[in-house]
């Protein structure tokens, strides 16, 4: 079992993003994916919540029922899983196998239990923790996304503070990057990046 994971694994480091709800994962991994659509590939995650306005199946999210994702994950489907905010999100063999398989770094944006549970497996990524400049920004930048009801947010308001503590314990991330000033935040994430971009786009530039 073992075995075939790690084989299908090889290829560059994989990215792992993680951090509050709203300390705006999201919105980096997408400037990104912009600048760099040839270096990096997402890991298409499945959840049970309903989709946001505007979210794609299969493109941000696979939306699936408890049933099918609970069947899946017990068909040894999946690297990892996790309950968040009352709901299942997890990662998939397939998503992650989808991106090596065009040799490209995959971003797996991915909830602490997720870091936690990663860091057993022989994914081996790089582990970058986003976090906003207070909790009193994450909320004012959570409410004005607009997406979350209020029971929602005041779960992903106590799940945050958890998340603020853990991103201090030592030798879990690789960075921890404040997201004050977006364009700042950018910077710091393609600069801990940077030695993985520039590897990928050696080994494109001669095959
Ligand atoms: N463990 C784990 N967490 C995930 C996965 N996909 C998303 N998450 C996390 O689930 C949390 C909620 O994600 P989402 O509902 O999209 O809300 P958002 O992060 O506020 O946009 C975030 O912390 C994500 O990082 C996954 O496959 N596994
Ligand atoms: N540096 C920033 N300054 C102000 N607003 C931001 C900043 N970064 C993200 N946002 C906004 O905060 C909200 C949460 O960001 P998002 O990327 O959805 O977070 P996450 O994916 O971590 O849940 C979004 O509405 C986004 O536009």
């Amino acid at each position: 079992m073992r075995d075939s994971i790690t084989k299908a694994m090889a290829g560059p480091r994989p990215v792992v993003l993680s951090g509050p709800s709203g300390a705006g994962k999201s919105t980096l991994l997408k400037k990104l994916m912009k600048e760099y659509d040839s270096v990096f590939g997402f890991s298409v995650s499945h959840t049970t919540r309903n989709p946001r306005p505007g979210e794609e199946n299969g493109k941000d999210y696979h939306y699936v029922t408890r049933e099918v994702m609970q069947r899946a994950i017990d068909n040894g489907e999946f690297i990892e899983n996790a309950e968040f905010s009352g709901n299942m999100y997890g990662t998939s063999k397939a998503a992650v196998q989808d991106v090596q398989a065009k040799n490209l770094i995959c971003i797996l944006d991915i909830d602490m239990q997720g870091v936690r549970n990663i860091k057993t497996t022989d994914l081996n990524p790089i582990y970058i923790s986003i976090q906003p400049p207070s909790m009193e920004i994450l909320e004012k930048r959570l409410r004005d996304r607009k997406t979350e009801s209020e029971e929602n947010l005041q779960k992903r308001l106590n799940a945050a503070k958890v998340d603020m503590e853990f991103s201090k314990e030592p030798d879990i991330f690789d960075a921890v990057i404040v997201n004050d000033n977006l364009e700042d935040a950018y910077g710091q994430l393609k600069h801990a990046l940077l030695e993985e971009i520039n590897k990928v786009k050696k080994i494109n530039m001669s095959s």
